[in-house]
């Protein structure tokens, strides 16, 4: 797929995805304002490229909580990978292991998380939801621990599901064959019942989130698991400070896709400040409406450490299994590394701010 940008992928997957898992995965929360931010944010910003540097040979590898990784564009978690792709997860898993990259699996996975780690080569993080059944969180937790995954990632950003007006429209619900098998199938019922609500998966979030969390909560999980615990949902400088303050090992700029909050900030206009607060005393990753090499290199110059693809991947799982993903993250690091070569920049250490002209605001 050398040539084949993100955008041709989502027209390929849209022909092969039913309508309404297609709204599920592309659609936003409310006007879906969010998800044209991130995107606009990207497609605005200007590079300086500086001239004359030996850009013979470019090295786009990363180290990131101790692991060394060829690429630093790696996978955000999405659910229900099975309904895209029969082999679900450990597709996409073995797709990312080709490509030794990162792939953060969601706590609602359709494939154990065992079955996940096994083909994978490449490191694995685990996200989790804040749930009322908190021994739910501390099984997974040690289950992940058991299968060689390398983090927690406790998503923050969702103490209720946004309001995704698609969703409701369609009175989405998850398509029964397809489960979240990593959890006792009575926590997730409502998720699969049409009659739950106008959305079944506002309906499931509404009865199983816990939206009490704070930044108490947080050595609770930090105690049941030897994992480190990733941040992710972080938009603010304040809430990357408390996050580097609570022991976070690692925070992910992202808005969810533009899923929870809608209105709130693109993630690129979030991530300089969230890089200020943090100072480098954690990596800080980000997603949100990242398509190409030059949108990696535009954040990894504002100072992510990495980058996660959420709904590229499942284009990409939908269109050619764990091929079309290893395809997706080979294509966009190659991606990177031809514009890092243009830009004068051989490795992600001289990849820094001055290689952006100016940052608008104003989205
Ligand atoms: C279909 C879909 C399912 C998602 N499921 C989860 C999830 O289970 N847990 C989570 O933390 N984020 C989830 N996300 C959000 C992604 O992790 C990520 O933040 C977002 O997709 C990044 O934006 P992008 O899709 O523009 O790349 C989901 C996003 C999509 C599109
Ligand atoms: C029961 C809530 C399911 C949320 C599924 C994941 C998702 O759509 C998202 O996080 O976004």
């Amino acid at each position: 797929m050398t040539d084949l940008r993100a955008d041709d992928l989502r027209t390929l997957a849209r022909q092969q995805i039913p309508a309404e898992v297609w709204d599920f995965i592309e659609g936003g929360s409310g006007d879906e304002l969010t998800v044209a931010a991130n995107t606009a944010a990207f497609a605005a910003a200007r590079l300086r490229p500086r001239v004359m540097v030996d850009v013979s040979a470019v090295d786009t590898g990363v180290t990131l909580l101790d692991a060394r990784l060829d690429t630093p564009v790696g996978l955000a978690p999405t659910a229900y990978h099975q309904l895209v792709h029969p082999d679900g997860e450990v597709a996409t898993a073995a797709g990312a292991a080709k490509e030794n990259a990162l792939f953060v699996v969601a706590m609602f996975a359709s494939r154990t998380l065992e079955d996940i780690a096994a083909p994978a080569a490449g490191p694995l993080w685990l996200q989790l939801y804040w749930l009322r059944d908190r021994d739910a969180i501390a099984r997974l937790a040690r289950r992940a621990a058991a299968a060689g995954f390398a983090a927690l990632v406790l998503a923050v950003d969702a103490p209720r599901l946004g309001r995704r007006l698609r969703d409701i429209r369609n009175r989405f619900a998850v398509d029964g064959r397809v489960r979240a098998v990593n959890l006792d199938a009575s926590l997730m019922a409502a998720s699969h019942d049409r009659q739950a609500g106008a959305s079944a998966l506002a309906a499931h979030a509404a009865q199983t989130f816990d939206a009490s969390l704070t930044w108490a909560d947080l050595a609770w999980l930090r105690e049941r698991s030897p994992l480190p615990v990733v941040l992710k949902g972080i938009l603010t400088a304040e809430d990357a400070a408390a996050a580097v303050a609570h022991g976070a090992a690692a925070v992910i700029v992202s808005n969810h896709g533009g899923r929870q909050l809608d209105g709130a900030v693109a993630t690129l206009d979030a991530l300089p400040e969230v890089v200020e607060a943090v100072d480098g005393a954690c990596p800080v990753l980000v997603d949100g409406g990242v398509r190409s090499g030059r949108d990696a290199l535009i954040a990894l110059a504002l100072g992510a450490d990495a980058v996660l693809l959420g709904r590229p991947t499942l284009w990409a799982l939908a269109t050619g299994g764990s091929d079309g993903v290893a395809d997706l993250l080979r294509h966009v690091t190659d991606d990177l590394a031809h514009d890092m070569a243009l830009a004068g920049r051989p490795s992600l250490r001289d990849v820094d701010r001055r290689l952006i002209r100016a940052v608008t605001n104003a989205r």
